[in-house]
């Protein structure tokens, strides 16, 4: 329908075209004046071949339906809710039987195949060479994003530079599950929380604790976010995160590249960017120097390390070593990758609970069961792999708003195509993670918050036959590294919340009926509060 809409509209621009040729131009051309006629009517081919080339895809992928320019532009810059541009662009696309849940999307930068297809998804994420993360950020070099986001880290590299990156951090991730940081961090934040009003924006109080969280097990550094927001480093960092998600600077990149002195905001997020990229820079030189000196606490359990100690203690343990700056380079992707997400995915949940009370009943009993009334338990490693309920609770969260509302932009290296559909070499190709997650001929009602999908051999399970149909952590050799992290961190939180509030949305709330989040860069619900009532 939509592709419908913009040959109808190309149709139309073409015979505007036309009418002005034969009304104004054609006269002039029969009356002998030859010359000025012809260049006027080869003025008027140009442009529109320069439109043609501009705001359509490119032709190599126009057999595939698309969203027309300026309609996706429109809704990114107006911020409609990614639930609202789906409903208007995408699923009319995906719903038709030919388009196998593939469609194209103008985006940052240049036209993209969107994926929202299981089994061209598993074929994207299993074959890693043929679909390798394209260096989109290239691009918008000495751009905040670029400076703040590009590699070599883990997230942006590809090849051999990728693969040595990963086999250092792999150990890493797996030895640090800081639950008992965890749980005395939630505790620290409950105190605040109970000095405060009842009504909680959750947006930003979870942005501020996971802030705290990604510092403390990252790289033992203090923000602290949740007990002084208005301190200098959460500022900083703020203006940084604001800085790389401005819509504005994601569109127009040269005038950041080229005309930087003439944007004194935008100067000085460059300068807040090094003042925090020397703080990094400071914080691994003594790192290094304390692990050097056997400098470390007696007491602290291997799974209670930072993250920042477990990489540099695997590099001295033989298994390769990462350069000051792919350190550097991997913290910055660390706070990229995982602050916002798992905020955001955190106070999903925190709404979903509060909009169906009877999940939220039964998530609470499930924690009681485990954790008993004693308001000291934090939960053990064990206990968080405990909690079924609470867990199908979190994933259903990350299905209906996955924090990443799509995978890295791919670039296929080779003709090739993905469930039937021809897919040419060079095209970028993004697995829509969204769209996937909310499609109707693979979700039964995806519209509904149901847990129960992912109970052993529920639906979840029984569609995983088909290929990849929930995908919040991306999927294969490339998978979130942080995954089990996050959902450790999110466990704890959860449940010691369950266990010392009850919540609800209050009656005036914008998102009683659907949570209305945004979707430029990570997904993001704004005037989120919620009614907290203490148990104890
Ligand atoms: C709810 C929380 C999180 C979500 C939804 C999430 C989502 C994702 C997704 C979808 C990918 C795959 C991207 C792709 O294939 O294109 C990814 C990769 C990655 N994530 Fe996460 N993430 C979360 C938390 C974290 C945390 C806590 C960290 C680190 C502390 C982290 C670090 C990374 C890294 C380094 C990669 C790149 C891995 C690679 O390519 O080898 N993420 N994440």
């Amino acid at each position: 329908m939509i592709s419908n809409q913009v040959s109808e509209c190309a149709k139309f621009t073409l015979g505007y075209i036309k009418d002005i040729y034969i009304k104004y131009f054609l006269p002039t051309f029969l009356t002998n004046k030859r010359g000025p006629a012809i260049a006027s009517a080869a003025a008027i081919v140009l442009l529109y071949m320069a439109y043609d080339k501009l705001f359509s895809p490119p032709r190599a992928i126009r057999h595939i339906p698309y969203i027309p320019y300026f309609s996706f532009l429109k809704s990114l810059l107006q911020s409609t809710s990614i639930a609202e541009h789906n409903e208007a662009f995408v699923f009319p696309i995906i719903n038709q039987k030919n388009t196998n849940g593939i469609f194209s999307h103008p985006g940052i930068f240049g036209w993209e195949v969107a994926v929202a297809n299981p089994a061209a998804i598993k074929k994207i994420m299993l074959k890693i060479d043929a679909f390798p993360k394209a260096d989109v950020i290239r691009t918008t070099e000495h751009t905040i994003i670029s400076r703040f986001l590009r590699g070599p880290n883990l997230v942006f590299s590809n090849g051999s530079s990728w693969k040595t990156q990963r086999k250092i951090a792999n150990p890493a991730f797996h030895r640090s599950l800081p639950v008992k940081l965890f749980g005395d961090m939630a505790k620290k934040m409950f105190q605040v929380m109970d000095k405060q009003d009842s009504l909680v924006d959750i947006t930003d109080l979870m942005e501020r604790w996971t802030l705290d969280v990604i510092g403390e097990a990252g790289f033992g550094f203090r923000f602290n976010a949740v007990e002084d927001p208005t301190n200098n480093w959460v500022q900083l960092y703020k203006n940084i995160s604001n800085g790389v998600n401005d819509p504005f600077w994601f569109f127009f990149t040269n005038l950041e590249t080229n005309f930087l002195w003439l944007f004194p905001k935008r100067q000085r997020t460059h300068r807040e960017l090094d003042t925090f990229l020397e703080m990094l820079d400071d914080v691994i030189v003594k790192k290094r120097a304390d692990i050097a000196s056997n400098n470390k606490n007696p007491h602290l359990q291997e799974n209670e390390k930072d993250l920042l100690t477990l990489l540099i203690e695997a590099s001295k343990e033989g298994s390769g070593s990462l350069s000051d700056q792919e350190l550097m380079s991997n913290l910055c992707a660390f706070f990229v990758a995982g602050h916002d997400t798992t905020a955001n995915a955190l106070s999903f949940t925190i709404y979903y609970l509060a909009k169906n009370p009877d999940i939220q009943q039964k998530a609470r009993e499930e924690a009681i069961s485990i954790l008993g009334e004693d308001q000291d338990t934090i939960p053990t490693i064990e206990q968080t792999k405990e909690i079924d309920y609470i867990n199908m609770v979190i994933k259903e969260t990350l299905r209906m708003n996955s924090p990443a509302v799509s995978a890295i932009t791919r670039i296929s290296t080779e003709d090739t195509e993905l469930d039937g559909v021809f897919i040419p070499k060079g095209a970028l190709v993004v697995p829509d993670i969204y769209a996937l997650h909310h499609n109707p001929t693979i979700w039964h009602n995806p519209e509904e918050f149901n847990p129960e999908r992912f109970v052993p051999g529920g639906e979840a399970e029984r569609l995983s036959g088909a290929g990849m149909c929930w995908i919040p952590f991306g999927s294969g050799a490339r998978q979130c590294i942080g995954m089990n992290f996050s959902l450790a961190e999110q466990r704890v939180m959860l449940s010691l919340m369950l266990r010392k509030y009850t919540w609800s949305l209050p009656e005036d709330s914008i998102h009683k009926n659907m949570l209305q989040a945004t979707k430029i860069g990570v997904m993001v619900a704004h005037d989120l509060n919620i009614v907290f009532k203490r148990r104890y």
